[in-house]
């Protein structure tokens, strides 16, 4: 795989893909972790004279230009961070973009609307997809994959647009994939694995995989409810994927099977709605009422799975244990990112929320083995499957 130092990009426009879906708030950007790990490479490129265009997504609008989602807040704080201005295209590859791009002078960088503003970009359709990429090639002569955090999806900015310009891959692609090897090659045992967040569908698949590779599988978050009612609980209006019940019914035969311990919460913070003022007490797992949804794990829950990592070697942990962002319900991923601190093990943690959840806790980063990007990626690059935006660059 060609670097970007292999490239000659003196005076030629360089379309850097870049993961910048940071966590916002309106338009207050609460968590800048992405938008610093994207700064390395569009750095180097600047300083060797590259006119550089970012493209990125943020959140999942539906293919069409939503406010909620505009990357412009991302272009100041890219500007302020990089300390110049950053030009930011109204759209993503229409007569802004173009406009945009070919006004760049050496060393000047443009941001680019969400590119899921464009129908084409995650479209399944190849020729869709293909379509759009054509017309990111016209606003670039060279190609850079460094969104980690997106490696995993087949869409037009990630996968299809690096076929169709000289490409190379980038530095904290390379680097993320450096550490994440040495989970996959031979990990120090026990190996725990702890899962949690809302994203549960696109995750839930992963578990196949890791019984086959961890030791221990930590359930929390917004997973958790999924497993519990497999086990026959009631879980009131707490986050639910009713359609894979068996599938995770199959997860649990197959772990105690295999001797791999899958560990639930024992215990939830369930509330009244999803709000930080809403009425919230802890309940047992068998007391879930049905008209409260769970929002964090318990102080039962937390003790035990501290327990759980404590003998640890190796830890992977995606998906904040609660709702963090609200503080009645911050208590479990406070307490689990101070169990990974507490063990002994390479811990590693992944997910743009998950990152954040570490640094909004005022937790020190350097306490952990290292903090990813990536959540669905680290964990599909775990799973050892291919990813889309990796292959691209080959
Ligand atoms: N019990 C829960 N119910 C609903 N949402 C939850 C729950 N627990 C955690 N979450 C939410 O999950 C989100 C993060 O999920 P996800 O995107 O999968 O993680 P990451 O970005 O780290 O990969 C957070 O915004 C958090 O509020
Ligand atoms: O936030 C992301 O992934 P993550 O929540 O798994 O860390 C990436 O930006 C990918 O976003 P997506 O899951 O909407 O494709």
């Amino acid at each position: 795989m060609r670097t970007i130092e292999d490239l000659d990009v003196s005076g030629k426009r360089v379309f850097v893909r870049a993961d910048l879906n940071v966590p916002v708030d309106g338009d207050r950007i609460t968590d800048d972790g992405r938008i610093r790990a994207a700064l390395p490479t569009i750095t180097e490129l600047r300083e060797r004279g590259a006119r550089v265009i970012v493209a990125a997504h943020l959140g999942r609008p539906k293919g069409a230009p939503d406010p909620r989602y505009s990357l412009r807040p991302v272009a100041a704080r890219l500007g302020e961070l990089l300390g110049t201005e950053v030009a930011f295209a109204t759209d993503t590859a229409g007569e802004s973009a173009r406009a945009t791009s070919a006004a760049l002078a050496d060393g000047e960088v443009a941001l680019l609307e969400n590119v899921r503003f464009e129908p084409g970009e995650t479209s399944k359709d190849d020729a869709e997809r293909g379509e759009l990429a054509d017309r990111f090639a016209q606003l670039a002569d060279l190609y850079v994959g460094d969104a980690f955090g997106a490696v995993h999806r087949r869409h037009a900015s990630v996968y299809d647009l690096p076929g169709r310009l000289p490409h190379a891959v980038g530095g904290l692609v390379l680097t993320e994939v450096e550490v994440l090897r040495k989970l996959t090659a031979d990990p120090q045992r026990p190996y725990a694995v702890v899962l949690g967040g809302s994203k549960v569908s696109d995750k839930l698949g992963v578990i196949d995989n890791l019984l086959g590779t961890a030791d221990r599988l930590l359930i929390g978050g917004g997973m958790v409810f999924t497993f519990l009612k497999a086990q026959g609980y009631e879980v009131g209006s707490s986050l639910l994927e009713a359609d894979q019940l068996d599938t995770v019914r199959g997860y649990l035969e197959r772990a105690e099977r295999e001797g791999v311990e899958i560990v639930l919460p024992v215990d939830v913070v369930a509330a009244e709605k999803f709000a930080a003022d809403a009425p919230h007490a802890e309940v047992g797992v068998d007391a879930i009422p049905a008209d409260r949804m769970g929002l964090d794990i318990g102080p039962r829950s937390r003790v035990l799975f501290a327990e759980k990592l404590a003998d640890a070697r190796t830890v992977f942990w995606n998906g904040p244990m609660g709702v963090f962002e609200m503080e009645p319900y911050a208590g479990g991923t406070r307490a689990l990112a101070q169990a990974l601190i507490d063990s002994d093990a390479f811990t590693v943690v992944g997910g743009g929320d998950s990152a954040a959840a570490v640094r909004a806790l005022g937790f020190d980063e350097a306490s952990f083995g290292h903090i990813s990007t990536g959540g669905g990626a680290s964990l599909e690059y775990l799973e050892g499957k291919d990813l889309p935006g990796i292959d691209a660059l080959a």
